[in-house]
């Protein structure tokens, strides 16, 4: 399965301040919805702003289809779909009227992919953009993003602000446009729950770091998070310790192969949020 993305070391410094990412590497593959899961500020929306050319980087690369990226690169930038917070649409426009201006900017626009999706997320053609809700306008850059034949997608917590059954309808989206094997998406959200039910891939970013990335498939089949005694603890080869929390009267630990833990240790139920819970707040042998 070859890349759509590639990150390689990306560094970056906002003038003089702290370094905001320290080499964050990661690959997506065709196909596959990588969900991108970090706290706050930990560097989700500048990664992604260092991939398609708003944030400068100051050092690694990033290569799309194994080509360098490049913001005056114009054909992979319509290679790309990037649904952000503030999008900046123009506000005094309606639906008919934008989707005049983005069929001479992009080479690739469909407007009829355009009006299905307008109509699949009920969106009203003749308001103005500017009287949009939160959640209208989300899904209005969704739309715009899925409009230009892009084979990538960035979603900067595009689930947030919009209501369950909007945010079903946008999942249902994601995964048709993947399903042809050839497309991929990276998605930031701290609703692990959406995560949990769309990713193909975790990738978890901790302070400019990332700190893993790994098969949905594989954290659920082969990890394991144990609730050990202090003494248990002691006795878990250090390899196969990911992270670990200490508490007043126990330890939970994220093993990377339940399998090799040579000994019965009560396991936890776990969720990607207990494992990002372990990742964040947990310490690191
Ligand atoms: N333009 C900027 N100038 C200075 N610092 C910035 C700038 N943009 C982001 N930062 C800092 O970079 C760090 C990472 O921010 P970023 O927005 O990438 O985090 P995030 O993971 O997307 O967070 P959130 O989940 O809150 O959206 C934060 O400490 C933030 O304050």
């Amino acid at each position: 399965m070859s890349a759509i993305l590639e990150v390689e070391n990306l560094s970056k410094c906002f003038s003089g301040k702290k370094t905001v990412l320290r080499n964050v590497s990661f690959s997506i593959p065709r196909g596959t919805i990588a969900g991108f899961i970090g706290d706050n500020g930990a560097g989700k929306s500048t990664t992604m702003g260092a991939i398609i050319g708003t944030i400068r980087k100051d050092g690694g690369s990033v290569k799309i289809f194994g080509e360098e990226m490049d913001s005056n690169k114009s054909h992979l930038k319509e290679d790309i779909g990037a649904v952000f917070d503030q999008m900046h649409l123009p506000k005094q426009l309606n639906i008919k009227q934008l989707g005049n201006v983005f069929r001479l900017l992009y080479k690739n626009w469909d407007q009829n992919i355009f009006q299905y999706y307008i109509t699949y997320f009920s969106l009203p053609k003749d308001k103005k953009i500017g009287d949009f809700s939160r959640g209208m306008s989300m899904k209005l850059s969704v739309a715009v993003a899925l409009s230009h034949d892009a084979k990538l997608l960035l979603l900067d917590e595009a689930t947030a602000g919009l209501d369950p059954l909007g945010r079903y309808d946008l999942l249902e989206v994601l995964k048709d446009f993947v399903a042809d094997g050839q497309r991929s998406i990276l998605l930031s959200s701290h609703i692990t729950s959406d995560i949990e039910t769309i990713a193909d891939i975790l990738i978890f970013i901790k302070s400019g770091s990332i700190l893993l990335q790994i098969s949905r498939e594989t954290l659920m089949s082969r990890y394991a998070i144990l609730e050990c005694t202090y003494k248990e603890f002691e006795h878990i080869e250090s390899s196969l310790v990911v992270g670990y929390q200490k508490k007043s009267d126990q330890v939970d630990v994220l093993v990377c192969d339940r399998e090799q833990v040579p000994f019965t240790v009560a396991r936890k139920d776990f969720s990607i949020d207990d494992v990002a819970l372990l990742l964040m707040r947990g310490e690191h042998l």
